[in-house]
């Protein structure tokens, strides 16, 4: 599933016409097409970069957005507008009314994007205008407009049906060509072998047409009793609407009485917590170089980054949910503790690991986003000295939950200035101080990740420290064995009451099965 929820919400064509017209009528007799029967459509996206550091290509493969001016540059400072095509799917509203010429789409916080239908001849209109005997200042306007045109390939809605509060709703959500088949089905799949398991889920992997997949399976009724219901529901739609590079994509979710399914890719090699504890017994943790440290750290700080400009906050950091994929970029997985706050808000609830909790979830001073900050230097601490600063094999909880709250951590060894400087501000206890509380783009901007290059990080065009061994495209080799645990998918558990049951309503029914 794609990464965008998009909620289709009508404006009224003069509306959407007005608002056209100032990105794109300066010569004054252009007028965005609006009695369009084909499905091509263009998206303006307008992009608030001062609230986001988001870059459009982490939203659409690169190379399928052309950024545009506006007319009036002036009415939108701060605001960038990129040009996209797109194939709409007329919803039901509109189809019921007759009226398929217009539609806007609103994404999230950060987002906002308008469309108008065209016609393939949309360019030799702009063609026209541009060899009037306009002035050039004109001209070249017409014709950066005509290269967005032509640049921009297709991008296509899916519609996505959801119960909602008892009701049908319909959710339109862009779709890249991913080659990945996002109405997959669970009979399509093949269970392989146990990856992990959780307190409420087990992960199986599985494969459809040899696509390997990671399926999390949970069951209701576990659910249930654990006054876990919301959790899960909010796991997974948190899940779909990430979109980044080092997050974890949810390809489809279903539901059938006994358990919800989420099926999301599978993440090749194996969790970062492996890296740190190579020895059979798993005891002891290993450094890692600094290099590698400070690789693994600036593309989890990214996924982080890109979770709070969309005001989620993650809660769950930790190297068990941090996998490393086929190139040996790192991955997130595990959105069951993530929740939306608007920003000023805290929140209060008591979460998280405890060797990576932060001292205002321990002191119970409600936390913000920069609880995750916390999380992020205690596991850069922890690949820097192979050893979490404050937790240790045997300690008490109390006297861990102590530690975290009061001691300083012990001194880094070994390590550049602005490493330990990038610890040292990540690990400050009052959270307001914390690097990332002003902006999370302080963390991203640290001297110590001035010698990598984000954007070629992002589009995975470095060679990762460390590349996992793969054999097949189901090599699950760099998983622990979990084959002496049951598979709780083939459990009869009892069931739940009705209400308990209408919490899973967006999550699709299916009455096929995982086997
Ligand atoms: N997409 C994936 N690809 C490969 N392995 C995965 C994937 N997702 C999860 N896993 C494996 O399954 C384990 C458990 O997954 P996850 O943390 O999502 O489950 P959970 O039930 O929420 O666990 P917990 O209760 O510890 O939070 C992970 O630590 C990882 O080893």
């Amino acid at each position: 599933m794609s990464s965008i929820n998009a909620k289709p919400d009508y404006h009224s064509p003069q509306r959407l016409r007005a608002k056209l017209n100032h990105f794109l009528d300066d010569s004054g007799r252009q007028q965005p097409k609006t009695n369009i029967a084909d499905a091509s459509a263009l998206a303006l996206f307008t992009v608030d970069e001062s609230e986001t550091s988001v870059q459009m290509e982490d939203m659409f493969p690169i190379g399928e957005i052309k950024r545009v001016s506006p007319s009036s540059p002036h009415k939108y400072s701060g605001l960038s507008h990129y040009l996209t095509k797109a194939q709409l799917t007329p919803n039901r509203k509109s189809r019921m009314s007759g009226d398929n010429s217009l539609q806007s789409v609103s994404l999230d916080s950060s987002f906002s994007s308008s469309f108008y239908e065209c016609d393939d001849d949309s360019s030799s209109n702009l063609d026209r205008s541009s060899q009037s005997p306009d002035s050039s200042r004109r001209r070249k306007r017409a014709s950066l407009r005509q290269d967005a045109y032509r640049q921009i390939p297709t991008f296509t809605w899916r519609r996505e049906s959801v119960i909602h509060n008892g009701r049908r709703k319909f959710n339109y959500v862009p779709v890249e060509d991913d080659g990945i088949d996002h109405d997959i089905n669970l009979n399509d799949l093949r269970k392989h072998r146990l990856l992990g398991e959780g307190l409420f889920g087990q992960v199986w992997l599985a494969s459809s047409k040899s696509r390997p997949y990671a399926v999390k399976v949970q069951s209701k009724y576990e659910l249930a009793e654990g006054a876990k219901i919301e959790f899960a529901v909010r796991e997974k739609e948190i899940m779909s609407r990430m979109k980044h590079p080092f997050i974890i994509r949810l390809v489809k979710a279903y539901q059938d009485h006994q358990f919800i399914y989420l099926i999301m890719d599978f993440v090749k090699g194996g969790e970062l917590w492996s890296l740190l504890h190579p020895c059979t017994d798993k005891v002891d943790t290993v450094a890692l170089p600094e290099r590698q440290s400070k690789f693994y750290t600036l593309c989890l700080a990214d996924a982080v980054v890109y979770i709070h400009n969309r005001k989620y906050i993650f809660r769950d950091l930790k190297p068990e949910n941090i996998l490393i994929d086929a190139a040996g970029y790192p991955v997130l997985v595990d959105f069951g503790l993530a929740k939306r706050l608007e920003r000023g808000e805290k929140t209060y609830t008591t979460v998280g690991t405890p060797a990576y909790c932060s001292p205002e979830i321990i002191n119970g001073d409600g936390h913000t986003r920069c609880t995750d900050y916390w999380s992020l230097g205690i596991i850069a601490y922890e690949m820097l000295m192979g050893a979490n600063p404050f937790s240790f094999e045997g300690i008490d909880q109390f006297s861990l939950y102590r530690a975290i709250a009061e001691d300083d951590y012990p001194p880094l060894k070994n390590v550049s200035e602005d490493a330990a400087d990038f610890i040292r501000r990540m690990l400050i206890k009052d959270p307001t101080k914390r690097l990332g509380a002003r902006s999370p783009k302080d963390v991203l901007n640290h001297e110590w990740f001035d010698d990598f290059d984000l954007t070629a990080i992002r589009r995975r065009k470095i060679k990762a420290p460390w590349v996992p061994e793969l054999s097949d495209p189901l090599d699950s080799s760099h998983f622990d064995d979990w084959s002496d645990l049951d598979d709780k998918s083939t459990h009869t558990f009892p069931e739940i009451d009705h209400k308990d049951e209408t919490l899973f309503d967006s999550f699709p029914l299916t009455s096929q099965s995982f086997h």
